[in-house]
């Protein structure tokens, strides 16, 4: 008798038969032994959710202005880089699927296809960054998204140096043939000369970047309510909660255990955004009810991807929207602004 799979398992044991190995390791490894990748999703499995009833949920009201863009719903795409490790479409089809779900995507720097092929498929979209050592080659990648519409920037914050990852290490050795950065190396941006990190990089860098460009500057991986204080006064404005899905640090805090504490800094002052081990439409709701104003996804989506393109991405996304939509009204919850910590089990006093 064959089981029967959730949605996005399906998809994750194709994306696996599809994939070569070494691209695998990549996509779903992480830092050292791996724990915070598989416990991310654990720790919104552990938390238990106390439903209200009695309340008319016949309309949902999900829609919000994040940065100038409507979401539909609170769920975008996490940056992940070199998608044409993963299908021959890369980053097209990770766009043209968001596009079709109705969910913004971060495009990160280190895709396969160039911000400026992806951004005529694309819907609304932000760029991510790393700050290059290079400042003026960081000033050219936010030129380069300026250009080619991005709505805000995301930088990268929790990646000093290289995480330490030795499933990737093991499998893959360097880029295939037909897999390049693309952003790095067209279009009047030069190809990298050294490492893509500045471990040098602090918050006097964040305001020198937020005074260069109009564009929101976004700033993903923080985990410290004192790091959300900062971020604020640097003049960042949204607030990315992020353990980078467990690539870098390992046995380090799950987002989804500081979101609430970061809110609480952030005070409403600027949007609040969360990824790492989102993987169920209740896992957008216990973010929500803790703090978040949007989630990302990140490895689902690839998943998708690499089992069935654009309309792989598009499904996960609608999946997980599914099931949160149905997780809101099981929870007598009818619009964002009712999801508070009381839908949490032991938050409701
Ligand atoms: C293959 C892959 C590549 C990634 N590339 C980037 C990147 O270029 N920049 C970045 O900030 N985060 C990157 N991330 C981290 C994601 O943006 C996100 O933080 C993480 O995947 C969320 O956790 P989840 O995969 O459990 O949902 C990458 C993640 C994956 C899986
Ligand atoms: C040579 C490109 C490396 C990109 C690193 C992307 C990333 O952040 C990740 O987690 O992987």
């Amino acid at each position: 008798m064959s089981q029967l799979l959730h949605p996005l398992d399906e998809l994750y044991r194709r994306a696996e038969s599809a994939m070569d190995p070494a691209a695998w390791a990549y996509l779903n490894g992480g830092a050292v032994d791996e724990l915070a990748v598989r416990r991310n999703p654990d720790r919104f499995a552990e938390i238990r959710l106390l439903p209200r009833v009695g309340v008319d949920v016949s309309a949902l009201r999900t829609s919000q202005d994040l940065l100038g863009i409507e979401l539909p719903y609170p769920i975008m795409l996490a940056p992940a880089a070199l998608q044409r490790l993963f299908a021959a479409d890369g980053e097209l089809g990770t766009v043209r699927g968001a596009k079709a779900a109705g969910a913004t995507a971060v495009i990160s720097m280190e895709s396969s296809v160039a911000t400026r092929e992806l951004a005529g498929e694309a819907g609304p979209f932000f760029q991510h960054i790393y700050v290059q050592k290079d400042r003026e080659l960081t000033l050219e990648l936010v030129r380069m998204a300026e250009e080619a519409g991005a709505r805000g920037i995301a930088v990268t914050l929790d990646n000093p140096v290289p995480g330490i990852r030795y499933r990737q290490d093991a499998g893959m050795l360097g880029l295939p043939e037909g897999v390049r950065r693309a952003n790095l190396e067209s279009g009047g941006v030069p190809r990298l000369t050294g490492g893509y990190l500045d471990p040098s990089m602090t918050w006097r860098d964040l305001e020198w970047l937020v005074a260069q460009t109009e564009l929101p500057i976004i700033g993903k991986g923080i985990l410290h309510p004192e790091d959300a204080r900062f971020a604020v006064e640097a003049g960042l404005q949204a607030v990315y909660v992020s353990n980078h899905g467990g690539r870098n640090l390992d046995t380090v805090a799950h987002p989804i255990d500081c979101v609430r504490a970061v809110s609480e800094v952030v005070a409403g002052r600027v949007p609040v955004l969360l990824d790492g081990g989102i993987r169920r439409g209740t896992d957008v709701l216990k973010a929500l009810a803790l703090g978040a104003d949007a989630v990302l996804i990140g490895r689902p989506y690839v998943w998708g991807l690499a089992a069935a393109g654009a309309a792989g991405v598009k499904s996960v996304v609608e999946t997980i929207r599914d099931e949160f939509l149905a997780a809101m009204a099981m929870c007598g919850l009818a619009s964002l602004a009712d999801i508070t910590p009381a839908v949490i089990f032991g938050e409701e006093g």
